[in-house]
C-alpha cells in the first residue's frame, strides 16, 4: 500500500469529487458510515459515546458519527466550539446534529464538568489531515484533559496534534484506536509518533483508484498485496538444488545458540541445502540440534577462516563475536568477496569499528541494523524520522539495502524507496529474534527472490509468525524458537492465499 502525504491526501480527496458521481458531503457520509459500522462492530460493551469535533472536516466526520450513532440506538454527547468558523461540510453536518433533540450539545469549556462514565467512549474528531501547528490553548488544554480519562479513546484518522508526515513536540491525543482512511499515515509508523495511535484500523473509503495508481511515492506498506505479489509457490517439479544453498557464518564459545537459531531458520524457510560455519566448539551443539545442516569447521572457539562455498548465499553474524581473529579473518573475506551479503550482529559491529569498512560491502548487500548497530555504523540522528533519512542517503550511496529493524521495520533500497512492515510484535524484544530475521532472509535470498524481495518478504513472513507464537505463548512467553515452530501455519496460509482453486 502506498503511503501519501498530507497534501497527496487532499488532492486524492479533491481528485475523487472532481472525477467520481460522489461530493465531498457524500464523501464525509462515505468515512462517517465506515467508522460507525467499525465501531458498531467493536464496542459491544459501550452505549455512551461523548464525541470531540473540531471545526474542520475532521470535526464534520464526527458530527456525521454523532448522528449515526444516535440512529442505531447510542447515547452520543457532543462537545465543539459552536461559535467557531466551521467548514461547509462540517457546519451542514453539526445542522443535522443540532436538529436531533436526544443529541446533546456542549461547549468544549463543558468537558471539565462532564461526568465520564467508565464506559463511555471518548472520539476524537478535532483534527486530521489540516492540522497545520502545534495545539494551543483551549485546544491543548481539552487534549490533555481528555488523556487523563481512563475512558477507551477512539481517534478519527489521525489522533489530534498529529502531523500525517512528520514528528512535532503538540500535545498530542493518546488514541487506542485510530480509525483511519484509505491509507496508513507516515507518522504512525515510526515510534515517537506511532505511540499515539494506539491499534490503527485503515478504513477503505473508495478513493479514486486512477488518482492512487499514478500518483507516486517512496514510501510503502507492507500489505498482504505487496506480500502476494512476491511470494512463489513451490513447483512440484522440483529438487533440493532448486531451493538453493544457505552457509550460516556465526557462533563463538557462549554464543552457540544464535548460530543454531540462524541455522534453523534457514532450513524452516525453505532452503535446499544448508550449511553452518562455525568454530569447532559449536560442533556437537549444532550437529544435535540443527542434523538437518551441515557442520563446516572455521575455527576453534570462534570463526577464523571464511572459506566460504561460492555458489551458497551467505548469512553472516548471528553470535559471531568481535574477537580480534574473527575480525580480521571476515574484513579479508569481504575484500576478496563480491557476491550480495546478509550481515547481520558482529558482522555489523566488525564493519563499524572503522568507516572505511562500509566500503568492502558487496553491492546489493542486504544489512539488518537494529538502531543501535545502525548507529554505530553510520551516527547518531535526532529521531527516527532521521534516522530513516540518513539510511536512504547510505543506502544509496553503498548501493545497499538496509532492513532497519524497530517496532515497524523498515526495508530501506538503494533506488531509495522505504517499505514499512506492519506484521510483529513486543514478543520479538528478546535475544535470538535477529538471529532467525537473518536465517530468514539468507533462506528467501537462495530459494532465488531478488535481494528486495527476500528483504520484504523475510520481515513481514518473521513477524507474522511471532503473531501466531503470541496467540499460543503470549507475547512475555513466547521464545525465538516458538517463532520457528510456527514457520509452517505461515507458510500454510500464505499458500492458501496464493494458490489457484477450484
Ligand atoms: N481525505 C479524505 O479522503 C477525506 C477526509 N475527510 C476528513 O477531513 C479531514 C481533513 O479535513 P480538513 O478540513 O482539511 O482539516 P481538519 O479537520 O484536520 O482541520 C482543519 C481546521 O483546523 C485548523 N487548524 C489547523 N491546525 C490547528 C491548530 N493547531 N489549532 C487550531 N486550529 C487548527 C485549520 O485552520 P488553518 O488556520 O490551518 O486553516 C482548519 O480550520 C480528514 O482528516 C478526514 O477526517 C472527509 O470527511 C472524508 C474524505
Ligand atoms: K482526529
Amino acid at each position: 500500500m502506498k503511503i501519501f502525504t498530507a497534501e497527496q491526501i487532499r488532492d486524492c480527496d479533491q481528485y475523487t469529487i472532481k472525477n467520481e458521481p460522489v461530493s465531498s458531503m457524500q464523501l464525509m457520509e462515505r468515512a462517517a458510515e465506515a467508522c460507525v459500522e467499525w465501531i458498531s462492530e467493536n464496542c459491544n460493551h459501550h452505549r455512551n459515546f461523548a464525541i470531540f469535533c473540531g471545526s474542520g472536516n475532521n470535526g464534520g466526520d464526527g458530527f456525521a458519527i454523532a448522528r449515526m450513532l444516535y440512529q442505531k440506538g447510542f447515547d452520543v454527547d457532543v462537545f465543539t466550539n459552536m461559535k467557531a468558523k466551521f467548514s461547509p461540510d462540517a457546519q451542514e453536518n453539526f445542522r443535522h446534529v443540532k436538529e436531533i433533540t436526544g443529541i446533546s450539545v456542549r461547549e468544549f469549556k463543558e468537558t471539565s464538568g462532564y461526568r465520564f462514565d467508565s464506559r463511555t467512549v471518548i472520539i476524537d474528531a478535532l483534527f486530521g489531515t489540516g492540522l497545520s501547528r502545534s495545539l494551543d490553548g483551549e485546544m491543548k488544554d481539552l487534549v490533555e484533559f481528555l488523556n487523563l480519562q481512563k475512558n477507551i479513546k477512539i481517534s478519527i484518522d489521525l489522533p489530534s496534534g498529529l502531523m500525517a508526515d512528520t514528528i512535532s513536540d503538540s500535545e498530542i491525543f493518546m488514541a487506542d484506536y485510530t480509525l483511519t482512511f484509505q491509507f496508513w499515515k507516515k507518522s504512525f509508523l515510526h515510534a515517537e509518533t506511532g505511540k499515539f495511535t494506539g491499534k490503527v484500523q485503515v478504513l477503505d473509503i473508495h478513493l479514486n483508484q486512477d488518482y492512487i495508481e499514478e500518483n507516486e511515492t517512496r514510501d510503502f506498506v507492507i500489505d498482504d498485496e505487496v506480500i502476494k505479489s512476491i511470494f512463489k509457490i513451490r513447483s512440484e517439479f522440483s529438487h533440493k538444488g532448486t531451493y538453493g544453498k544457505v552457509n550460516i557464518i556465526g557462533g563463538s564459545y557462549g554464543k552457540m545458540g544464535a548460530a543454531v537459531l540462524s541455522t534453523r531458520a534457514a532450513l524452516k524457510a525453505g532452503a535446499g541445502l544448508t550449511f553452518t560455519i562455525a568454530p569447532k566448539c559449536g560442533y556437537e551443539i549444532l550437529q544435535t540440534s540443527d542434523p538437518e545442516a551441515m557442520f563446516i569447521e572455521g575455527g576453534k572457539d570462534f570463526i577464523e577462516s571464511f572459506h566460504i562455498d561460492e555458489t551458497a548465499v551467505c548469512g553472516i553474524g548471528p553470535g559471531l563475536g568481535t574477537h580480534e581473529k574473527t575480525a580480521e579473518g571476515f574484513l579479508k573475506f569481504l575484500k576478496s568477496y563480491s557476491k550480495p551479503l546478509i550481515l547481520d550482529a558482529d558482522a555489523l559491529n566488525i564493519i563499524a569499528q572503522n568507516p572505511h569498512h562500509l566500503n568492502l560491502i558487496p553491492e546489493k548487500s542486504i544489512i539488518t541494523p537494529h538502531p543501535k548497530e545502525f548507529e554505530r555504523l553510520f551516527g547518531k540522528t535526532e529521531n527516527s524520522f532521521q534516522r530513516t533519512v540518513l539510511a536512504k542517503d547510505k543506502s544509496r550511496e553503498l548501493k545497499i539495502y538496509i532492513v532497519l529493524k524497530d517496532h515497524h521495520t523498515q526495508i530501506i533500497t538503494p533506488e531509495g524507496m522505504v517499505f514499512y512492515n506492519i506484521t510483529g510484535n513486543s514478543g520479538l524484544a528478546k535475544g535470538g529474534s535477529g538471529d532467525i530475521l537473518t536465517g530468514i532472509v539468507t533462506s528467501f535470498l537462495a530459494q532465488q527472490y531478488t535481494e528486495q524481495e527476500a528483504a520484504i518478504l523475510g520481515v513481514w513472513f518473521h513477524g507474522r509468525a511471532a503473531e501466531y507464537a503470541s496467540e499460543k505463548h503470549s507475547k512475555e512467553s513466547m521464545l525465538p524458537s516458538d517463532v520457528i515452530n510456527e514457520f509452517g501455519n505461515v507458510f500454510s496460509v500464505l499458500n492458501d492465499k496464493v494458490r489457484k482453486l477450484l
